[in-house]
């Protein structure tokens, strides 16, 4: 295995150079719990350590290293390794932080494309792979629909869910698989290159630990078809959640990325129901909300069939929880801020 096998490339290389890191190893972390990180290179799997420097000189949480960072290290014991700084990130997917409300959490970073996982029975819904079509765009990530389970429909069913999709969603690839019969998987390992990193996306249920099995070559991670005990269909998840795949590939899986949805998502809206966003230059009012004024350009669409009337529905839902969500952060910032004042009155009162 080399380094590039791994995901690295001539501008990570040379921002290495530039940077006068060369006295330094390179790894990529590939997993994270708590402050303690697993980091690989070609040779090992070292438990990783960040230094000082980088703890005191880190702003908020995203300074720290996340999965799929690449990281300069220096080795100071057997299985050890000193963690010196994090290489730019390429991409960033990230989600709203558990609990802390405004805040964001790295989930992964260096992700080439997602594979947007999605199952055509019970699951099967547009609106879903909008969405995380959206949490893609947010974050360059380029995205692929993989829509499994096909061997649960015949061959006409299939094509009429495949052109549903692209009615509404454009450009992107649609690939059909299975994961029990296998029928796709020939197309779908040929798209899957060296060096370019992969994430899961999807709801629960949709094959996304069997679909990694599959490609591993390994059972990494278990799936639970039979289980007695009560939580039912849950897997246990294998310790490392980045892995190179068989034949080529790197594929990233952790639990964040199974629960993630849609954070900050202004420009990945844009991108995606970018019919909308143009049509809505044509409204009469600049700040129409295309509910309820008149010449709305969006409504008039969205009335002649234009405009796929769930699209619409979709996006105005995502629009009013993109607007919760930046109305949070405005809040917690602005507390930020009159705490920092009331400090500072503090202190100044101390002197005088
Ligand atoms: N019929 C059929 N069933 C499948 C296929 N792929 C997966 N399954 C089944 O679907 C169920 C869920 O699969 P998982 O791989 O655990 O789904 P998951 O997306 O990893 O779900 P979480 O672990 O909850 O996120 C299991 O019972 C699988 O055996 C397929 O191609 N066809
Ligand atoms: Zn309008």
């Amino acid at each position: 295995m080399t380094l590039e096998d791994l995901g690295y490339n001539l501008e990570l290389e040379n921002y290495r150079k530039d940077q006068n890191l060369e006295c330094f190893g390179v790894g990529r972390v590939i997993s994270e719990h708590k402050e303690r990180y697993v980091v690989k290179t070609p040779e090992k799997e070292y438990e990783g350590e960040i230094v000082g420097n980088l703890r005191f000189t880190a702003q908020n949480r995203s300074d720290f290293p996340a999965v799929g960072d690449w990281v300069a290290i220096s080795e100071y014991d057997n299985n050890k390794v000193l963690i010196h700084s994090v290489f730019p990130r390429k991409t960033i997917i990230e989600r709203q932080a558990v609990g802390k409300q405004g805040e964001k959490q790295i989930i992964a970073t260096n992700i080439d494309y997602a594979f947007i996982v999605q199952a055509v029975d019970r699951d099967f819904n547009i609106n879903r792979i909008e969405r995380y079509l959206t949490l893609c765009n947010t974050s360059k990530v380029k995205p692929i629909i993989i829509l499994n389970k096909i061997d649960l429909i015949n061959d006409s069913k299939l094509s009429e869910l495949v052109s549903k999709i692209q009615e509404r969603i454009k450009q992107v690839l649609i690939i059909p698989i299975s994961n029990e019969s296998q029928k796709g998987f020939e197309k779908f390992k040929t798209i899957i290159e060296k060096g370019n990193t992969y994430c899961l996306l999807g709801s629960s249920g949709v094959g996304k630990s069997t679909l990694l099995n599959n490609l591993s070559g390994k059972q990494l991670m278990k799936t639970n078809t039979i289980s007695a005990s009560t939580n039912k269909g849950r897997h246990v998840t294998s310790h490392r959640e980045l892995l190179v795949l068989e034949n080529s590939g790197i594929l990233i899986d952790n639990p964040g990325m199974r629960e993630v949805g849609i954070a900050d998502s202004k420009d990945g809206l844009e991108i995606t129901f970018n019919a909308i966003i143009e049509l809505s230059k044509d409204c009469k009012f600049k700040d129409c909300t295309h509910t309820t004024e008149v010449d709305c350009a969006v409504l008039k669409a969205v009335e002649s069939g234009e405009i796929d009337k769930s699209s619409y529905e979709n996006f105005l839902k995502m629009e009013r929880e993109k607007e919760h969500f930046e109305s949070t952060i405005a809040e917690a910032r602005k507390k930020d801020k009159d705490f920092g004042k009331m400090i500072k009155n503090y202190k100044k009162s101390n002197k005088d």
